[in-house]
């Protein structure tokens, strides 16, 4: 028996705040798929407004002129679902707010709020007996978020590790297979259109912590906001950390880390960081090419699943934002929300400190006797093992002598042991330069 094409229930009225890279392409698929998304909800899907900032804007998809409207105010509340997708904290909040106090459902891909104020509105939205989703706001189309908030909720997540930011990724992955310099591999990233003409939230990591935050608070059923995040981003790596690391077979990716830690007392913590990371190619992260994204999360039952995709895009962005509006709007037909977050579990952030990891130390040293000895004396004496280390010699020193180039890849430590080595090696007279010190995972 074929199903109905069209439910007899009556419409959900849709409203649409922001109409532009990912609000047009929503705009666009609700009108022209509204047959196939009305049957799969359950109920017709009427898109009844879209709020923008100009009228007559030259916009990525035509849409009747009838559906515009300057009154976002008003247009949310005679909604049932709202979908935020002006981005930015204000307006957005207010808004949202707003559409969950006359009883709307929201769906929004906002990154930046929803790292600030997540968890507070989603308590908002669950005290007022309504949905909030936002699947798009981390890893574009990537279902994510959901797969961590159902799928992974009967399980006891350990650590997720993702590339959620595809600008740098691009970056990254331009430098390790064309040789390119990082000025050259973020002139391609804008001239393809993935980073903005200012790639500054791209670069210094600053977008994929508010990912990381996202990520660490679902994960962990705790709030956890950007201030928790220890951030590094990218504008450090150099060519040669690219080169020196395919050498020694790892590729460097951007990746935003949240996993259980134990801090000096014994206590369970969390610790969530965005900062260049060596990964063995033979991970599967590190198979992740272009402005692709993947998250790979370790949970204790699961064990290891990957997730992976376009993490960004109008119509890629889009495929989230609508899953989340099925989603939502199947939970309204069948009566009754349901909850799908909670921030139970009470685990403390903890410091970049508490970190064990294990580093790629490259450092410039003179070629004389002993220098070895008192380089791993060091190692030795903060309880630093070291894995691997490579010595290369170069002719023509500054004083026409030779040089050497180390490479020494760390067991796990302490992170605050292994700062205090680098900081101590650097200080002996011996070293003319540490020419980079990058974390390392997956090993
Ligand atoms: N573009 C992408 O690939 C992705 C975007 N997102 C998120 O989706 C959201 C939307 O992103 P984009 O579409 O790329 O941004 P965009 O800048 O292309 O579009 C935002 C639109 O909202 C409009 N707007 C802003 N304030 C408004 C107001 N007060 N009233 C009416 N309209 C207003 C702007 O005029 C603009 O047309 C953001 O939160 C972003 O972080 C998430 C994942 C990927
Ligand atoms: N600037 C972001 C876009 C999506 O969130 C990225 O490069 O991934
Ligand atoms: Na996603």
């Amino acid at each position: 028996m074929n199903t109905p094409a069209t439910p007899s229930r009556k419409p959900l009225r849709v409203a649409l705040l922001g109409c532009g890279t990912v609000g047009s392409q929503v705009a666009r698929i609700l009108l022209e798929d509204a047959e196939n998304l009305g049957r799969r909800a359950g109920a017709p899907l009427e898109l009844v407004g879209v709020a923008v900032r100009t009228l007559d804007a030259r916009r990525d998809v035509d849409l009747p002129a009838g559906l515009l409207t300057l009154d976002a105010d008003k247009l949310v509340e005679d909604a049932d679902i709202v979908i935020e997708l002006m981005g930015g904290i204000e307006p957005a909040k207010s808004l949202i707010l707003r559409a969950i106090e006359h009883g709307a459902t929201v769906v929004s891909g906002n990154k930046a709020l929803f790292a600030q104020d997540g968890p507070a509105l989603y308590e908002q939205a669950d005290a007022a007996g309504v949905q909030l989703s936002y699947e798009a706001a981390v890893a574009g189309a990537i279902p994510i978020l959901r797969p961590i908030r159902d799928s992974l909720s009967g399980d006891r997540i350990t650590r997720v590790l993702g590339i959620v930011n595809g600008t740098t990724n691009y970056i990254l992955d331009q430098m390790d297979s064309t040789g390119a310099s990082f000025a050259d591999a973020v002139k391609a990233a804008q001239d393809l259109g993935y980073a903005e003409a200012d790639p500054t939230a791209d670069v210094e990591g600053h977008d994929a912590a508010a990912k990381a935050a996202i990520l660490a608070s679902l994960s962990f059923h705790t709030r956890f906001a950007l201030e928790n995040v220890h951030c590094e981003g990218i504008t450090a790596v150099t060519a040669d950390d690219i080169a020196a690391a395919a050498e020694d077979g790892y590729v460097i990716k951007l990746l935003a880390i949240a996993e259980i830690l134990t801090d000096d007392a014994g206590a369970a913590g969390i610790g969530v960081r965005v900062h260049p990371t060596l990964l063995p190619r033979t991970h599967p992260l590190a198979a992740v090419h272009g402005a692709f994204n993947a998250v790979f999360i370790e949970a204790e039952n699961a064990g290891e699943l990957m997730f992976y995709g376009q993490g960004a895009g109008g119509t890629p962005t889009a495929s989230a934002v609508l899953g989340d509006v099925i989603s939502a709007a199947r939970r309204m037909v069948l009566g009754g929300p349901g909850r799908t977050e909670t921030t139970t579990g009470h685990v403390p952030p903890l410091s970049i400190d508490t970190v064990r990891t294990s580093y790629c130390i490259g450092l410039e040293v003179a070629d004389q006797p002993g220098v070895l000895a008192r380089i791993a004396q060091i190692f030795a004496e903060n309880g630093v093992s070291i894995e691997t280390m490579r010595q290369r010699i170069h002719q023509g020193g500054p004083d026409g002598g030779t040089t050497a180039e180390l490479r020494i890849v760390t067991h796990r430590a302490p992170e605050a042991s292994l700062a205090a080595t680098v900081a101590q090696v650097a200080a002996l007279d011996v070293i003319t330069a540490v020419s980079s010190v990058l974390r390392v995972e997956g090993i």
